[in-house]
């Protein structure tokens, strides 16, 4: 998808051109829909519906993400969610974007889909409902410092995730796919509505309840990976049992989850530096990957 000029302006029309003429010439792949077959929806999200499907003759699966309707809002999603996905889309950890299919719709307008790579264990939460069990520590190490990995590339590509929570990371066997990055800067423009929330305020940077307006930035995904690594070592969904609007209240006094007796000391040292209150106080992404190789090596030495 390399050496294509990006849209300058926002216009649906514009964005709609962009997406044509990248794939007229050839930077984004297209695939003809009808060569789709087995096709099934998995979930949907506040845009649209995601299916899987198998290609052609293929065995394997692959994603489909429709959006509800082809409006200003959602062109603009999809083209963002294209160019940041070009960056960063070498990364095993980061989904993988295939290309485009498009459907003539009745109204002669045109319904446009990502091919997507297929997570076939679902959402990091889903994971760690049915698998947790049978994880050891080595296991919940290599799920930490995959998903450090994935924000770090992000990061070094000057891109911030802002909406890093268990169910929009997403588990291909036993590899973490970080996904979603391209529709999460609406977050910051206040697209959130309350309901929209639930459930996603345990891994928000609580400066964002403090301050208005509080514009998330790379130490508020640290402060997410401080949420995530404590549910990984539990695998249970962070103050599950807390009301959102308890939440964002007691989250920016200080509220935290405990430690879940048996994780090696420098886990939790690390994940309580993740989500101190004071960003200036977490480490950077860079760090976290560090220590958590650190806390890895210190754990198979001790557990020799
Ligand atoms: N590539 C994929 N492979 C497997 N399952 C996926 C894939 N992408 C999405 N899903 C599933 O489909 C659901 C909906 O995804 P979608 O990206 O539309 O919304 P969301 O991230 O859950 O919500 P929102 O867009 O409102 O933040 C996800 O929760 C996940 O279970």
């Amino acid at each position: 998808m390399s050496g294509f000029t990006l849209p300058t302006g926002d216009s649906y029309n514009e964005c709609i051109n962009w997406i044509e003429e990248a794939i007229g010439k050839k930077h984004i792949k297209y695939y003809e829909y009808n060569q789709f077959n087995n096709i099934e929806e998995i979930g949907s999200g506040s845009f649209g519906t995601v299916y899987r499907a198998k290609w052609k003759n293929s065995h394997s699966y692959i994603a489909l993400k429709s959006f509800f309707n082809l409006n200003n809002v959602t062109i603009k999603e999809i083209v963002n969610e294209l160019k940041l996905q070009r960056e960063v889309d070498f990364h095993e950890n980061i989904i993988h974007f295939f290309g485009i299919t498009t459907q003539n719709q009745n109204d002669n307008f045109k319904k446009y889909w990502l091919v997507m790579e297929y997570a076939n264990n679902g959402t990091l939460h889903e994971y760690l409902k049915r698998h947790f069990d049978t994880l050891n520590w080595s296991d919940k190490f290599s799920l930490a410092l995959q998903l450090a990995h994935a924000v770090l590339c992000l990061h070094d590509e000057g891109i911030v995730h802002r909406d890093l929570h268990s169910k929009n990371i997403l588990v291909r066997q036993n590899t973490i796919k970080l996904a979603d990055f391209g529709l999460s800067k609406r977050i910051d423009e206040s697209y959130r509505t309350r309901s929209d929330l639930l459930g996603v305020v345990p891994y928000i940077d609580p400066k964002k309840f403090n301050i208005q307006p509080y514009s998330l930035d790379k130490k508020s995904d640290i402060y997410s990976i401080g949420v995530l690594l404590w549910e990984i070592s539990s695998g249970q969904l962070p103050f599950d049992e807390i009301s959102s609007y308890g939440l964002i209240v007691r989250i920016p006094q200080g509220l935290r989850e405990i430690p879940v007796p048996d994780t090696p000391t420098a886990y939790v040292n690390l994940y309580t530096e993740c989500w101190d209150g004071e960003p200036d106080n977490r480490p950077t992404i860079s760090q976290v990957v560090a220590k958590l190789k650190q806390c890895h090596n210190l754990w198979k030495y001790s557990s020799i």
